[in-house]
C-alpha cells in the first residue's frame, strides 16, 4: 500500500468520525415513523444503523419495526425533506475544528467521503463553519456507487489532486464501510474508535487507530515511515 508524503490528501468520513450526528438521525426517523403510525426506535439503534447512506438506514429501520417495505419510499422522501435541517442536536467530536485547522495549515488538501447526501452534508458543514476548510466533497447521491466501492473515495482524492493509478492519501473514518472503501482504493485507513462502528477494530483492515482528534497529526506524520 502507498505511505502518504507530506502534505498527502486526507479525506475524512462525515457521520461518526468528524460529527456526532445520531442524535438528529435518530429525532428525524422518529419524527417519520409518529407520522406514518410507527412505533419509535431508540437512540442506539438508529445509531447502530448509520453508515451505509439513507436507503440502508431505512431498510434497517423498516426491518426493525415491522413495516411493510411498501412504505419505504415514502418514509425516505418524508425523512429527506428534514434531514438537511437536522443540525441543532449535532456536535462535531471534540478537537476536531482544531486538528482540521492543523492539517489545512500544514498544507494538506482535506476532502469529505461520506454516504450522507450531499445536501445534509454541506448543511451541517455549513453549520460548523467548516465547509471552505474542503478541497473536495464527495456524498452518498454524488455517484451511482457508495461506500464500501472505492469509487466515492477514488472520486475525492482525484479531487485532491492525488495520482488516480497511485493515491498517496490518508482516509480517515469510523465504521465497516469506511475500512472496507480504503482498502479496495487502496490507501490507509485510521479509524476513529469512538464512532459507530458495529464490529471490534481488530477485524478491520487499519493502519491506525485513535480515540481523540489530537492525536491525528501525529499518526499522519508518522504514517511517512510505515512500509
Ligand atoms: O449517512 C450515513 O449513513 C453514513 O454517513 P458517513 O459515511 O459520513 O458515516
Ligand atoms: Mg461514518
Amino acid at each position: 500500500m502507498n505511505v502518504c508524503m507530506t502534505p498527502c490528501p486526507i479525506a475524512f468520513d462525515l457521520d461518526g468520525t468528524l460529527i456526532d450526528s445520531a442524535p438528529d438521525i435518530h429525532a428525524c426517523v422518529n419524527t417519520v415513523l409518529r407520522e406514518f403510525h410507527v412505533s419509535p426506535l431508540t437512540l442506539d439503534q438508529v445509531r447502530s444503523f448509520i453508515g451505509g447512506g439513507v436507503e440502508v438506514l431505512w431498510q434497517k429501520v423498516t426491518r426493525a419495526t415491522n413495516t411493510d417495505p411498501a412504505r419505504m419510499p415514502d418514509m425516505v422522501s418524508a425523512f429527506m425533506a428534514r434531514y438537511h435541517t437536522a443540525t441543532a442536536l449535532t456536535r462535531l467530536f471534540p478537537n476536531v475544528k482544531e486538528t482540521l485547522e492543523i492539517l489545512a495549515g500544514r498544507g494538506h488538501p482535506l476532502g469529505i467521503c461520506t454516504n450522507k447526501p450531499l445536501q445534509p452534508t454541506k448543511a451541517i458543514l455549513d453549520h460548523f463553519g467548516i465547509r471552505d476548510l474542503f478541497g473536495e466533497i464527495i456524498g452518498g447521491d454524488s455517484l451511482p456507487e457508495k461506500k464500501p466501492d472505492p469509487a466515492p473515495l477514488r472520486a475525492v482524492l482525484a479531487g485532491l489532486g492525488a495520482h488516480p493509478a497511485n493515491p498517496q492519501a490518508i482516509y480517515v473514518g469510523d465504521s465497516e464501510f469506511d475500512a472496507h472503501c480504503a482498502a479496495a482504493v487502496p490507501v490507509p485507513f485510521m479509524i476513529f474508535s469512538r464512532g459507530y462502528r458495529q464490529t471490534p477494530i481488530a477485524e478491520l483492515p487499519h493502519a491506525a487507530e485513535f480515540d481523540d482528534f489530537t492525536a491525528l497529526p501525529a499518526l499522519i506524520e508518522s504514517a511517512k515511515s510505515v512500509a
